[in-house]
């Protein structure tokens, strides 16, 4: 009896820790120890907790089977959520006293340029508070998952079982994005540990060029090499590159495998090169069929659509006679009065096209960069896609983006580890990671509305249950996905609107898997040990800068549609889910903060005006806090997730530079479109390597190099500082200011100055192709010093 009351005591006190903290370790607790009870895990009071867990339900269930052999995964909730909690707690009521200072600040405020200037500093605030709020969401419910790849067999016993897999690879330009690299992507997951005849990979040609396509028909010839020895000697390399890069054991054989690559490589190059294939090079009537669609009037924006069937299920075979893959070229029709609507309207096209010719339940979709580094990944999706308990409203399966190449400090912070590694856990918790473009495997009936409303395409062959069961290359298939890939087809459907991914932003990944969301699914980060895949990164700052740019354009274009996450996603996604969705579309207002302290507090100080509390003064404290606060917090966020500080210095660096380079354009990029102006569209990326580049990317050199207008803005605050900062420091020394009320200023002077170094490097101590254009240096000085004779005017005359 006194054992059944202490034990309800117990049970109730755990049930109330676990209301308040939901996500605490007891929930795991609970799966596992309640099971003992004699209460079952239908009582009322545990349906009860999960509901005000009120996500993950099932998967908090499916946790309780995790010793059973058919357990494909689990989860678990990390440990620093009651930390985060309770921080979270604190440092909103440090926010709210601030902005009370603030208020009296501005009440008490008694010239126009102090009033403005206290206004300025007010709006930043009101930004950084927002954008703080917004993170939280990543802070409140993070979870680890984990997959038990070794149980897959006894649920699916069968491979012939295994549901195919159509993969689709991006590439838009052959001379930004070399089409070896392609190749190289295609045939790693060509080669995936999985039975070739149910996988399709098809390449989107967006720049629609024959030398991609020629080096497609030399990358089918040398995969039927390729995939059985990958197989024989069961290497986890399957990416060529990659492999021959690393410490393979050398057999004669290996190197008659390494040959082969070799002397397609330099052909494919060859071919690059000479901007044409020779004819001498076209060794079939097959292959001069297909390059004959090249005619004279053909461009990369006005062409007809392409399709080429370079391997084929049960046609093709091997050397050792085992079926090989599909493999087919696409280059979708293109058209100048139509809009091709970027990467979105490729996608949305190989949707159809593959419908058309494989109608696989599971796509993967991948960027050309990013190539498979672990053959068991299809598998490791699949601990997702075939557990039933969750198969119902699970949308996609993201793995994160990892790169290949980065430098010891990762000067660009290309990492990018807080949205690639460390916001997705916590967005796993709530509902689901978002899809960022590539590395993502999706069910394809994720494209036709939501899990319980299915929108009807406008040909029956489009369905995701339809049946295709003639070969890929029958005359009627191929008709039928040259009418799909029309650069008309859309007109008058709903692809890109309710059905597909979704057009209207430059971000179409984020874009479209918000709206995933939104329409009710589900989805699921996997982030193994050995990265599934690996991408690669751009290795200038004007790259690096450019890439940001077109992130922010495509992210406002987010938050400031009909269908924001502020106001449509809170609706449909819950607050701490549209929160997190609002995190990203607005990453670009952070320019706005990020601008006025980068300049006002140096103009203020170069004037010897105190613009925040003396530190004697208390309120000081709440600066010092929220400052350090915050900082630390990301400090910590980054060492747990298996940063160094190294290069979370670099991240926090670059993340100044871009608000005050990349997002600032974003604004005005953003505010021109609405104005009618025409902006840039998708500017890809440019993989290209460097060689003289590449050495002093490796050495953590900064290339600035060319004269881009994005240098500016940085440029001209890396002056402001050093100005500001010399400035204060003599105010102190010899003119009689207070190193108590100037302390804030002189402060973020000096740590403006610390962030700068490589700038002042780049303008007067390197000589290299990688040092700052004497023309930016010249113009960011000018402004400058205009910056600071206007400032001081306003300042005395007003
Ligand atoms: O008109 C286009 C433009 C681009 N792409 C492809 O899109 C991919 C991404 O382009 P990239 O220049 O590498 O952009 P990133 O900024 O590196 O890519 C990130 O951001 C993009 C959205 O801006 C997402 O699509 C990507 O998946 C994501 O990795 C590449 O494979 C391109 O070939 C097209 O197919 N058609
Ligand atoms: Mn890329």
């Amino acid at each position: 009896m006194l054992l059944t009351i202490i034990y309800n005591i117990k049970r109730i006190f755990v049930q109330t820790i676990s209301i308040i903290f939901p996500n605490v370790d007891q929930v795991a607790e609970n799966t596992l120890y309640f099971p003992k009870s004699p209460m079952t895990i239908n009582t009322p009071i545990y349906t009860n907790i999960t509901k005000k867990c009120n996500v993950l339900e099932t998967y908090t269930i499916n946790h309780k089977k995790m010793e059973t052999s058919n357990q494909l995964n689990s989860f678990k909730h990390m440990r620093r959520v009651v930390f985060n909690r309770a921080f979270a707690l604190i440092y909103s009521i440090a926010i709210l006293t601030l902005l009370y200072h603030h208020a009296i600040t501005i009440f008490y405020s008694t010239t126009i340029p102090s009033l403005l200037i206290s206004l300025g500093i007010l709006i930043s605030d009101l930004v950084l508070a927002f954008m703080w709020t917004t993170t939280q969401s990543f802070r409140m419910r993070p979870i680890v998952r984990k997959e038990y790849l070794e149980n897959l067999k006894n649920v699916v016993k069968n491979e012939q079982d295994f549901p195919s897999v159509d993969i689709f690879i991006c590439t838009a330009d052959p001379y930004k994005e070399p089409p070896i690299d392609v190749v190289n992507t295609s045939l790693s997951v060509m080669a995936y540990d999985y039975p070739p005849e149910k996988i399709s990979v098809y390449v989107s040609d967006d720049g629609g060029s024959k030398l991609t396509l020629f080096a497609f028909m030399e990358s089918a010839k040398f995969a039927k090499h390729w995939l059985p020895y990958c197989r024989e000697n069961n290497i986890m390399d399957r990416c060529p590159d990659a492999y021959f890069a690393s410490n393979y054991p050398v057999t004669s054989y290996t190197e008659e495998i390494k040959m082969m690559y070799e002397s397609m490589k330099s052909r494919v190059e060859a071919v690059l090169e000479m901007g044409k294939v020779p004819t001498e090079y076209i060794t079939s009537e097959e292959e001069d069929r297909a390059f004959s669609k090249w005619e004279q009037d053909f461009t990369r924006l006005d062409h007809p659509t392409v399709i080429q069937v370079l391997l084929e299920v049960g046609t093709d075979k091997d050397i050792v006679g085992q079926s090989m893959p599909n493999l087919i070229y696409f280059s979708r029709e293109k058209n100048k009065a139509f809009p091709h609507n970027f990467k979105a309207g490729a996608l949305n096209s190989l949707l159809r096209v593959s419908a058309v010719m494989t109608n696989a339940p599971i796509i993967l979709t991948l960027d050309c960069d990013m190539y498979s580094n672990d053959p068991t990944t299809i598998k490791r999706a699949l601990c997702y896609i075939m557990d039933k308990s969750i198969q119902e409203s699970l949308g996609w399966v993201q793995f994160p983006q990892i790169f290949n190449g980065i430098n010891k400090t990762d000067i660009y912070g290309c990492e990018h580890k807080r949205l690639f590694q460390l916001d997705p856990p916590g967005m796993d918790g709530l509902i689901g990671a978002s899809y960022v473009g590539t590395g993502c495997f999706f069910r394809r009936k994720v494209f036709f509305s939501g899990p319980s409303l299915f929108l009807e395409p406008e040909l029956k062959e489009l369905r995701p249950d339809h049946v295709v069961n003639k070969n890929v290359t029958r005359q009627s298939i191929l008709d039928l996905a040259h009418h799909v890939a029309g650069c008309n087809y859309e007109n008058q459907t709903n692809w890109g609107s309710k059905i597909g991914f979704r057009y209207g932003s430059l971000v179409e990944d984020y874009h479209s898997g918000y709206k995933f969301h939104c329409d009710g699914w589900k989805s699921v980060f996997c982030n193994p040990q050995r990265s599934a895949f690996l991408g690669d990164i751009p290795i200038s700052l004007s790259d690096v800068l450019n890439q940001n740019k077109r992130w922010g354009v495509g992210l406002l274009e987010v938050g400031f549609h009909r269908y924001s996450p502020i106001t449509y996603g809170v609706q449909m996604l819950g607050l701490l889910m549209s929160l997190a969705y609002a995190n990203f579309a607005f990453w670009p207002i952070w320019a706005i903060p990020v601008t006025i302290y980068a300049f006002i507090p140096q103009l203020t100080l170069l004037n010897g005006t105190s613009l925040f509390p003396k530190v004697s003064d208390p309120w000081f404290l709440i600066y010092a806090f929220l400052f350090l606060g915050a900082y630390a917090q990301d400090f910590l966020d980054f060492i747990l997730g298996e940063g160094t500080k190294e290069r979370w210095w670099s991240d926090q660096r670059m993340w100044i530079m871009r608000c005050v380079s990349s997002y600032l354009f974003a604004l005005t990029e953003l505010l021109a479109k609405n104005l009618g102006i025409k902006t840039h569209g998708f500017n890809v990326t440019s993989k290209v390597v460097d060689n003289e580049l590449s050495k002093r990317y490796d050495q953590g050199m900064f290339e600035f190099g060319v004269a881009s207008p994005m240098f500016v803005p940085i440029t001209m605050a890396s002056i402001i500082n050093l100005f500001a900062l010399g400035g204060g420091i003599f105010q102190v020394l010899f003119g009689g200011g207070s190193l108590d009320g100037l302390f804030g200023q002189i402060f973020i002077a000096g740590f403006g100055v610390l962030n700068s170094i490589p700038v002042y490097e780049a303008m007067v101590m390197r000589n290299d192709a990688g040092k700052m254009p004497i023309k930016t240096t010249l113009i960011s000085s000018f402004l400058s010093l205009c910056l600071y004779v206007t400032f001081s005017i306003v300042m005395k005359f007003m």
